[in-house]
C-alpha cells in the first residue's frame, strides 16, 4: 500500500489525498509538520518537502504534488482526472489552472513566513509582491469559474483543475479567513462550496498545524 506524507494545512498534499480517494487507491496517511526536525521528508525527497508518495516497496518515492498527480494519472488512469489526448487543449487548460492555483499557494506560503520574521526584519515590498501574485491568481480563477460550462472547470466531471482550485480556496479559508475573495469572486465561492460537499473534499478539509522549531 502507498504511504502519503502530508500535513494538516497543506493544499498541495490535499490535492494528492483527493486524487487518491477519487481513484479509490488505498494509502496510509502519515501526517507531519515538515518544518520540524522530526519530519521524515528528507529521507524520501532531496528537496525536503511534502507531499511525498512512498510507493509499495516502502522506499521509492514520488514528490512535488503536480508530478505526483501526473504519476498517479499515468499509472492509474481510471477514473480519469484529466481530459484524454483527444482533447489536448482541455487537458492543457486543466494543467494551466493547476499552475495558477499552486502559484497562489506558493506566494501565500512565502508571505506567511515573511510575516513570521521579527517585524524589523520583514520586507513589506516582498510581502506586497507575493500578495500581488495571490490577487492576480485569484482574478484568473474567478474568471475561469465564471466561464465554466458545467459544475466543473474543465469538461463536465470532477478533474485536476477542480481539485487544485478547491485546495487553494480551502487553504485561504483556513489560513487567511479574513481575505475577501469570496465576496470578490462569487462564482469561485459557489464552485468551491460545491466541491467541499464532495466526500473526498469533506474528508480532507485543512486545519492549522503547530510548528515546534523556529523556521525563519
Ligand atoms: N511545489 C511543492 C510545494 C510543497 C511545499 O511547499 N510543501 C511544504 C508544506 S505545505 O506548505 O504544503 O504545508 C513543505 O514541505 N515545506 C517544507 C520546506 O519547504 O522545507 C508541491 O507542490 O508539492
Amino acid at each position: 500500500m502507498f504511504t502519503l506524507i502530508s500535513a494538516t494545512p497543506s493544499p498541495y498534499a490535499r490535492k494528492v489525498r483527493i486524487a487518491l480517494a477519487e481513484k479509490k487507491l488505498p494509502f496510509t496517511l502519515q501526517t507531519e509538520v515538515p518544518w520540524d526536525s522530526t519530519t521524515q521528508t528528507k529521507q524520501y525527497n532531496p528537496l525536503e518537502k511534502l507531499p511525498v508518495l512512498i510507493l509499495e516497496d516502502g522506499k521509492s518515492a514520488v514528490y512535488e504534488s503536480s508530478y505526483i498527480l501526473e504519476w498517479i494519472e499515468a499509472k492509474y488512469p481510471d477514473p480519469p482526472l484529466l481530459p484524454g489526448p483527444d482533447d489536448i487543449d482541455a487537458r492543457l487548460f486543466a494543467k494551466k489552472i493547476q499552475v495558477v492555483a499552486d502559484g497562489i499557494c506558493d506566494a501565500l506560503v512565502i508571505a506567511f513566513f515573511e510575516k513570521m520574521r521579527d517585524p524589523e526584519k520583514q520586507s513589506q515590498p516582498w510581502i506586497d509582491r507575493q500578495m500581488r501574485k495571490v490577487e492576480g491568481g485569484l482574478k484568473a480563477l474567478g474568471e475561469w469559474a465564471e466561464q465554466r460550462q458545467s459544475d466543473y472547470l474543465v469538461g463536465d466531471k470532477l478533474g485536476l483543475a477542480d481539485i487544485a482550485v478547491g485546495s487553494v480556496c480551502g487553504y485561504l479559508a483556513c489560513r487567511w479567513p479574513d481575505h475577501g475573495w469570496r465576496d470578490t469572486y462569487p462564482a469561485l465561492k459557489k464552485h468551491w462550496q460545491m466541491l467541499e460537499e464532495i466526500p473526498s473534499f469533506k474528508e480532507t478539509r485543512p486545519s492549522p498545524q503547530t510548528m515546534k522549531d523556529k523556521v525563519v
